[in-house]
């Protein structure tokens, strides 16, 4: 990429990535889409993060943030000018200096089951294996279909799909994004209703951030940045996140969310799990769509009510 921006006499910008394949190609696209906007040449930089080397139980690894401390590291010390995150590995706490700049229209937010045999999740027979890292994924699996065994799985999204084999997993289940980012929809064998899989808040969002300086202004990136935000998609994830935050839960919680806009309304569901999947708590609510402290204060208003009902003791689990 960093050719033609000599050639062409555009001004650089340098975009943090991890280096993970779907890092890589959903760091590539939002860059590409915030150059061509802006009239900017990107350059990327992969940094290796600390999600990245270590290989436990990602719940069991530190709490929140380990893809996208790293990134928030190079962007406060200029080495980047801006980080392309998963919004769902994105922690809530904002950080002194830095800003979510845009959050582009939102991917297929649901989970996939990639099961053997094109089945899916009410035709695999008893006792069938379904491997996640995901408490939330787990709990729901659970509380769908008690008779499966949950296997505890990580690594990346190629290495969870190739456990689907047999004398292993009968299925895996994964964000729908993250395999059509790669090419791999193919091995979706059921888009899981969001009435059976709320799924993580914020997935299938990506969150372009850079230093707040940076963010505002009349300059090619301010304006490649403001091009590509896309407002259903903030109203949507700003509920969910807000809805977070207000549970304490973190990003390993068994908690479900989806935001949308429908009807001129931002409508939130959401689902809080006992990680044996025996309880679900659900809420959902609505308000009009109108700036993003309405959708804020809605994630708020359901966390509350969730918490009246006794929810905070299992959105702050972990495992
Ligand atoms: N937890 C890892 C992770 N972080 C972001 C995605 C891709 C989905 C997305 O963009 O939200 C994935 C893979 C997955 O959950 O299957």
């Amino acid at each position: 990429m960093g050719v033609t921006a000599a050639a062409q006499g555009l001004p650089a910008f340098r975009v943090g990535t991890r280096g993970s394949r779907l890092a890589l190609t959903q760091t590539t696209t939002a860059a590409r889409a915030v150059a061509a906007a802006g009239g900017l040449e990107p350059e990327l930089v992969t940094i290796r993060t600390e999600g990245d080397v270590l290989t436990g139980p990602l719940s069991q690894m530190g709490g929140t943030g380990v893809f996208a401390t790293a990134l928030r590291a190079a962007l406060l010390a200029g080495s980047v000018d801006l980080a392309v995150h998963s919004l769902k590995d994105l922690p809530t706490a904002p950080v002194l200096g830095l800003e979510v700049a845009a959050v582009p229209e939102r991917e297929d937010p649901r989970d996939a089951l990639c099961a053997r045999d094109g089945l899916a999740l009410t035709e695999l027979p008893p006792g069938s294996k379904v491997g996640t890292g995901s408490p939330r994924r787990a709990a729901q699996v659970r509380a769908a279909r008690p008779d499966l065994v949950i296997v505890d799985i990580r690594g990346n999204v190629g290495t969870r799909l190739g456990r689907v084999a047999p004398g292993d997993l009968d299925a895996v289940v994964l964000a729908a994004s993250g395999l059509r980012r790669l090419g791999l929809e193919d091995a979706i064998t059921e888009l899981i209703d969001p009435s059976v899989m709320l799924p993580a808040p914020g997935q299938g969002a990506l969150a372009l951030e850079c230093r707040t300086e940076d963010a505002s202004g009349d300059t090619p990136l301010a304006a490649g940045l403001a091009a590509v935000d896309h407002l259903e998609t903030r109203l949507a994830v700003t509920a969910e996140r807000a809805l977070l935050t207000r549970l304490e839960a973190g990003c390993a919680a068994p908690v479900g969310t989806l935001g949308r806009v429908q009807g001129g309304e931002v409508v939130l569901d959401v689902v809080v799990a006992d990680p044996d999947g025996s309880r679900l708590m659900r809420r959902s609510g609505r308000t009009a769509a109108g700036d993003v402290e309405a959708a804020r204060a809605l994630g708020i208003r359901l966390g509350d009510e969730l918490l009246a009902d006794g929810a905070g003791r299992l959105a702050r689990l972990t495992l």
